[in-house]
């Protein structure tokens, strides 16, 4: 797997220029490219629209190779990505320059001369054009949250081999990367053996369209790691990712450390952090490729709390697989009621009944309508908290008792959506071998 940059995509570098369309390839006869700075959601340019899907800006010299970066574009043009005013392009370099956002070069499509040469006539789609498969050269380009280093990154390229890894500051910057078609997928932390779920990524899947595709579990392997020279002794500090605290929370102790633990945004960029301001009394836990990624020694090892430490990622993408049943398949499924817990018993039951085994049961707040009041005249207003219900279960889609179960539970519930029917995990259990390194 390939990593790229070590600075992840923020949600203001979400533009056109991440990507990777470079002037040339898209300086067509009757556009050129230029840079915009500005991604604002309330506002979209519909005439850019129109004039990229009509697609007949690709003519003479272009690179028919780039015929993904056609689709990329119209796709991000159609995601209410806005050009800068024109004074302010002029300002941020000119009409035929590429400025800069977060450091990259951003585009635009602009139209020029319109007295000039004939515009070519638009080039007919074929089948290819409308396949969802990937279309940037052979990698697969994978979005995670965390830097390099994390166990995110791991576990996307242990979900899509050779891969290329696009590291994000935030779970929902990952989301977006694949919505504004920056990334073909995300992989994403669902839940760990130890420290339980991630509850955010359960809210970004309802709150997003993105469509579940697969499921990964990696063995999570901790180590402390601080500054060459930096001993057990001198630490006042441990810093990590929530998640690696919390599964490591009974050894840190029994290693008799007198430290204060903080919580990062990822294990490896806790790492990174201490590399970078040159901390001499701070910990990281993190991976051991962290370690060598940043410089750092290995001070423990294997310091999570159970040494079969795992966490399962679920993989996401613009489009649903097709489900089969050739080989084990899990479903994954949300749903809430008006009259909240009481038809709980009523869903589960239609599983039961048909022999499905559930593998995960997760509520979280309906955070649409998170209190429901209960008048009793006499004895006063009960307010009940209200749920939203994520449930995987083993089966897939196209079985028919799959199906029937849904039809069911549809019967009982006020809102049901499937996030994903895909192949489950069935990596041989090998814990030992979890090292990421
Ligand atoms: O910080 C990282 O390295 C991550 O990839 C995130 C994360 C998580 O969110 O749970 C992933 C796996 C481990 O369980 C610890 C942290």
């Amino acid at each position: 797997m390939k990593s790229l940059t070590p600075s992840p995509i923020d949600l203001k570098s979400i533009t056109r220029t991440s990507l990777g369309l470079t002037h040339n390839r898209l300086a067509p006869a009757r556009f050129i490219v230029r840079c915009v700075s500005r991604y604002d959601s309330a506002n979209v340019d519909s005439s850019l629209v129109s004039t990229a899907m009509t697609g007949h800006n690709f003519g003479a010299g272009y690179d028919g190779g780039a015929r993904h970066e056609w689709q990329s574009a119209c796709a991000i043009l159609a995601s209410k990505v806005v050009t800068q005013q024109q004074d302010t392009e002029k300002s941020s370099g000119g009409a035929d320059g590429i400025s800069a956002v977060n450091g990259h070069p951003t585009l635009d499509l602009v139209p020029v001369n319109k007295s000039s040469s004939p515009a070519p006539l638009p080039k007919p789609l074929s089948i290819a054009d409308l396949s969802p498969a990937p279309m940037h050269g052979s990698q697969l380009r994978v979005a995670y949250q965390g830097v390099p280093g994390a166990y995110s990154e791991a576990a996307a390229g242990k979900a899509y081999p050779n891969c290329e890894a696009i590291p994000c500051d935030q779970f929902e910057v990952a989301f977006q990367a694949v919505e504004l078609w920056i990334a073909d997928r995300a992989v994403l932390p669902v839940e760990n053996s130890l420290g339980g779920s991630i509850h955010r990524n359960y809210d970004l899947l309802l709150r997003h369209r993105l469509h579940i595709v697969g499921e990964v579990q990696l063995p999570v392997h901790h180590c402390l790691l601080a500054l060459p020279g930096v001993r057990k002794e001198y630490l006042t500090r441990v810093i990590s990712h929530p998640q690696a605290l919390s599964q490591c929370e009974h050894t840190l102790t029994k290693m008799g450390l007198n430290v204060i633990r903080e919580a990062v945004d990822d294990t490896a960029g806790a790492a990174e952090y201490i590399a970078m301001n040159n901390l001499r009394d701070t910990a990281a836990i993190a991976s051991a490729r962290a370690a060598e990624l940043y410089g750092l020694k290995i001070l423990a090892d294997g310091i999570q709390d159970d040494s079969g430490n795992v966490t399962r990622f679920v993989m996401l993408a613009r489009e649903p697989i097709i489900p089969r049943t050739d080989r084990p398949f899990k479903t994954s499924i949300v749903f809430a009621h008006d009259k909240g817990t009481s038809v709980l018993f009523k869903v589960l039951s239609a599983f039961a009944f048909r022999n499905i085994s559930l593998t995960k049961i997760e509520s979280r707040p309906h955070r649409n309508r998170p209190i429901r009041l209960i008048d009793d005249a006499n004895v006063g207003t009960a307010k009940h908290f209200e749920y939203m219900f994520y449930i995987d279960f083993e089966a897939s889609m196209a079985e028919p008792r799959a199906q029937n179960a849904l039809a069911e539970v549809q019967e009982f519930t006020s809102f049901l959506r499937v996030l994903g029917s895909y192949p489950m995990d069935m990596t041989p259990w090998n814990p030992s071998s979890s090292r990421e390194d």
